[in-house]
């Protein structure tokens, strides 16, 4: 059999965990009689992409994430447009693709998934032109991810501390939108697209989403009060809010949004400063990945 040339991309700092001997970790349960591993390491934001580029040009079949959405998307976007593989082991603060994907958060177990190499074609969608594989959001989720960016804490007490201090402060914002050619007005707390049902930790924004039904939901949160968080925490929590009072879900392939001012968006919860106009597409079956066999 021809083994597949295997690039392990590694972020150090994602999820707030040391990886030093994940190198060693997965020489020893990797199947050495299917793939030629190299590893690298990443130094900067931006890096996996070049880094992922630079193996896709020249013979790697399959590239892994050894990060968290941030990682995961950087290497995805150059892995899509150049028709190869997505591996991912798990290691962000929210992981949310990978739980979709249903990949082990342990290391080990994610390796033997790699090993089983049960490839998937999953959809993309762009907003503003950038891809995104999980979730792209504007409102409150684009804020956390802004104030995220520059935070010491990652993990999900990173999240939880940061979403607690900037809620009290937050006003819900105005939005036109227009989803497969029907136009809506709203109010909302935030505006989250799902590829995948969650953000990451299991909090299920979208619980009907599917990886590759060639739909994005976009999830409209309304205007919340503070009394009334917990009940949407709840529902998140418990895949409740595709029948929820405090959260609308629309399915659509295009998607315009004008807002009233330029602020962030977050995509695969990294924040990106964008003008009033959002323009979102689905890109139906972009990205192959490596997936658990279900
Ligand atoms: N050596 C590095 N130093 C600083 N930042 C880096 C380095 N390598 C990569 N990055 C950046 O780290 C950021 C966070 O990565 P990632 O999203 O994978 O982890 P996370 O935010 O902890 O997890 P998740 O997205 O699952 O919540 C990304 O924006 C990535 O570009």
């Amino acid at each position: 059999m021809l083994k597949s040339n295997i690039l392990f991309i590694i972020n150090p700092i994602s999820g707030g965990k040391e990886k030093h001997t994940i190198p060693a970790l997965i020489d020893v349960h990797l199947d050495h009689a299917k793939f030629n591993a190299n590893f690298s390491f990443t130094s900067y934001m931006g890096h996996a992409a070049e880094l992922a580029e630079e193996a896709a040009n020249k013979n790697f079949d399959v590239i892994v994430a050894v990060g968290g959405d941030g990682t995961i998307n950087e290497i995805a976007s150059k892995v899509s447009s150049l028709g190869k593989i997505l591996g991912i082991i798990p290691f962000g603060s929210g992981n949310g693709l990978a739980r979709a994907l249903h990949i082990p958060m342990n290391a080990i177990k994610a390796i033997q998934i790699i090993n089983q190499l049960n490839v998937q074609r999953i959809d993309a969608g762009t907003l503003n032109g950038k891809y995104f594989f999980n979730m792209a959001g504007i409102g409150f989720d684009a804020r956390i991810s802004a104030a995220f960016a520059g935070n010491k804490t990652r993990g999900l007490k990173g999240y939880i501390t940061l979403g607690l201090k900037e809620v009290k402060s937050y006003q819900p914002e105005h939005y036109e939108l227009e989803i497969d050619g029907v136009k809506y007005e709203r109010d909302a707390f935030m505006l989250s697209i799902a590829n995948s049902t969650q953000y990451g930790n299991n909090v299920h924004i979208s619980p009907k989403s599917l990886l590759g039904d060639g739909l994005l939901e976009v999830c409209i949160v309304k205007p919340v009060s503070l009394y009334k968080l917990p009940l949407l925490a709840y529902e998140m929590l418990n895949s409740k809010t595709h029948r929820s009072n405090l959260v609308e879900i629309i399915s659509g392939r295009r998607i315009s949004i004008i807002r009233k001012k330029e602020n962030s968006v977050h995509i695969d919860g990294e924040p990106f400063f964008m003008g009033k106009n959002i323009e979102i597409a689905v890109v139906p079956g972009a990205l192959k990945v490596i997936t658990s066999m279900k």
